[in-house]
């Protein structure tokens, strides 16, 4: 069976210009993407990270097939996304922020079906489609109000409403929450969980690493157009060796003390905690192991090459 995404050795590179004066213009080369690899496999969500213009877009843009490697190739279920970009348009889905292409006057239901039928879908069925969608990603309510009256939140989930609209196997959302307010951001996750669970390939971007670690199986860390770290985001704080912090609160004398240990082995280290008080006839009153975070994973990395 084909690895769901595959992106190996991809080189993007962009010229620009630069002010220099109020005439004059200077040529610059950007370095987008310097040779980026990685695999997501069926029924899997991998979190595509990394600081600002580390050229996450570009790698998610040359997947879609909106943009062309300057080097490498990238396959979606084995197909090559330059040579047989039909094909893989047929099977992706993308929501990219900011979000374009829908008609202001025209529902979220009018615009959904119009999509529908771009993809070929009859009237019939992408209506029940569009209806379907409305109610996943819970615009029910909104369905005839037009697209110009949506909030930022509504916006957000009509994109991922057409980006499912053909029911497509992968799934490419860009910052799929930014602007969302907590209830809707949880609503995408939650959606994003669902579509893993039927088998689908899920890349995901977001600056909000708490959200990239309860939604991601792997994550993916690019720094200046290099993939420098991947693996599940426990994977990633052992390699950097990332500690956990023990804390046992005992009761000494009628006070409280508390005994904290800082250890890349927080099973052993609470085991030998427990033993030692246990061993001083002391009462545990409480016990709490703090995991390093992705955030800090993401900080010590980008840190380090950066800095
Ligand atoms: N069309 C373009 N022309 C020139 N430079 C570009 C173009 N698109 C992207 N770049 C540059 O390529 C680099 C990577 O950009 P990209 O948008 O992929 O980063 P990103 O990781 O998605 O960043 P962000 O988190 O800010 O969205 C940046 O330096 C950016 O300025």
């Amino acid at each position: 069976m084909n690895d769901a995404i595959v992106a190996s050795n991809l080189r993007k590179r962009f010229i620009s210009y630069e002010r220099i004066g109020f005439i004059r213009r200077r040529k610059i080369v950007v370095e987008a993407l310097r040779g980026v690899s990685f695999r997501v496999r069926w029924g899997e969500v991998y979190g595509l990270l990394g600081p600002n213009g580390a050229g996450k877009t570009t790698t998610v843009k040359i997947l879609a097939t909106l943009l062309i490697p300057d080097d490498g190739y990238a396959m979606i279920d084995g197909h090559d996304v330059v040579k047989e970009a039909g094909i893989v348009r047929g099977i992706i889905g993308l929501v990219l922020y900011p979000d374009k292409g829908f008609y202001s006057r025209l529902s979220g239901y009018e615009n959904l079906v119009y999509f529908g039928r771009l993809y070929g879908l009859s009237k019939s069925v992408a209506e029940a489609r569009a209806r379907e969608l409305m109610n996943l990603v819970g615009l029910e309510n909104a369905m005839n109000r037009p697209y110009e009256e949506y909030s930022l939140g509504m916006r957000a989930r009509l994109a991922i409403a057409r980006a499912l609209i053909h029911d497509p196997p992968v799934l490419f959302l860009d910052e799929p929450t930014i602007g969302l307010d907590p209830i809707s951001a949880r609503e995408v996750r939650e959606l994003v969980r669902r579509l893993r669970k039927e088998g689908k390939a899920v890349l995901f971007t977001s600056h909000n690493l708490w959200e990239v670690e309860e939604v991601c199986d792997r994550v993916g860390i690019i720094n200046n157009g290099r993939m420098i770290i991947e693996g599940s985001p426990r994977d990633i704080k052992d390699m950097l060796g990332l500690k956990y912090v023990i804390e046992v609160e005992v009761q000494l004398n009628g006070r409280v003390e508390t005994i904290r240990e800082e250890t890349t082995n927080p099973a052993d280290a609470l085991r030998r905690v427990i033993n030692d008080v246990e061993a001083r006839g002391l009462r545990i009153s409480r016990i709490r192991i703090n995991e390093p975070s992705l955030e800090e994973a993401f900080i010590r990395v980008i840190g380090d090459e950066n800095g």
